[in-house]
C-alpha cells in the first residue's frame, strides 16, 4: 500500500478529470450548447481548460471566450440550460475510465477502505456515469457540485463525507486532478493525493503542493 494510505480511514474520490475523461462529453454538450445559440463550437482542446468550477462556470468561461467578454445573466441561464439538455442526453457514450482506476478501486474494496466522491459537476450526472462505467457499486456517499451551497475549493462537501463516515479529517485522503481538489482538502484538513493527467486549467498540478502525486491511482494500492 502506498505510503499516502498510511493511517488513512477513507478515500474521497473527484471524478472527470481523475476517474474518468469526461471531456468529449463534455465539451460536445458545450458546442451543442453554443451552435443553438448561434456561437461557433469551441472543441475540446478548450474546454478541457474550462472545467473543474461546475456546468454552470463552464458555460460561462465557454460564452466569455465566444462573445469577447462576460455574459449577461440571461444569456449564461439560457445557456446553460442548453447545456444541461445537451449533456443530459448522451453524459457517457465517448467517457473513458483512465488506466489504472478500476484496479485502485478494487484493491481499495479489498482491504474493506470506505470510498466516496465529491465532485462538481451536477449531482444528476453522477449516476448515469458510474453506471455506465459499471462503477456504481463503490462509494457509500456521492456529493455533487449542486449537493450543498459550496462546492470545492470549499472545504464544506469533504467535511460533509468525513461526518457521514465518522472519520476524523486527518485520517481522509482528497484524490483529484485540479486546485479545487487541492485546495478543498488542505482546508478540510484531509491529506490530499494528485494525478497528473486530468483537467487543472492548463496548470502542473503539482503547483498545488499536494502531498504526493500519483502517476496512475494503481499507484495508491
Ligand atoms: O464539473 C466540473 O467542473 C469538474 O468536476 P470534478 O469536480 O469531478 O472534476
Ligand atoms: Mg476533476
Amino acid at each position: 500500500m502506498h505510503t499516502l494510505l498510511k493511517g488513512i480511514r477513507l478515500v474521497v474520490f473527484d471524478l472527470d478529470g481523475t476517474l474518468v475523461d469526461s471531456v468529449p462529453d463534455l465539451a460536445a454538450a458545450v458546442d451543442g450548447a453554443l451552435r443553438e445559440l448561434g456561437y461557433p463550437a469551441a472543441g475540446e482542446a478548450r474546454v478541457r481548460d474550462w472545467v473543474g468550477n461546475g456546468s454552470l462556470k463552464l458555460m460561462e468561461r465557454a460564452l466569455a471566450d465566444a462573445l469577447g467578454e462576460p455574459p449577461s445573466d440571461a444569456l449564461l441561464a439560457r445557456a446553460h440550460e442548453a447545456f444541461l439538455d445537451h449533456y443530459g442526453r448522451d453524459p457517457s457514450s465517448r467517457t473513458r475510465l483512465y488506466p489504472g482506476v478500476r484496479e485502485a478501486l478494487d484493491g481499495l474494496r479489498e482491504r474493506e477502505m470506505p470510498l466516496a466522491l465529491v465532485t462538481n459537476k451536477p449531482y444528476a450526472f453522477i449516476a448515469p456515469i458510474l453506471d455506465s462505467m459499471g462503477l456504481v457499486d463503490y462509494f457509500g456517499l456521492c456529493l455533487g457540485g449542486d449537493s450543498l451551497p459550496e462546492k470545492k475549493p470549499h472545504p464544506a462537501p469533504l467535511w460533509q463525507v468525513a461526518a457521514h463516515f465518522d472519520v476524523a479529517p486527518q485520517a481522509c485522503l482528497m484524490v483529484g486532478d485540479s486546485r479545487h481538489d487541492i485546495a478543498a482538502g488542505k482546508a478540510a484538513g484531509f491529506r490530499t493525493a494528485a494525478v497528473p493527467y486530468g483537467y487543472n486549467h492548463g496548470e502542473p498540478i503539482s503547483h498545488s503542493r499536494p502531498d504526493g502525486v500519483v502517476e496512475s491511482l494503481s499507484e495508491l494500492v
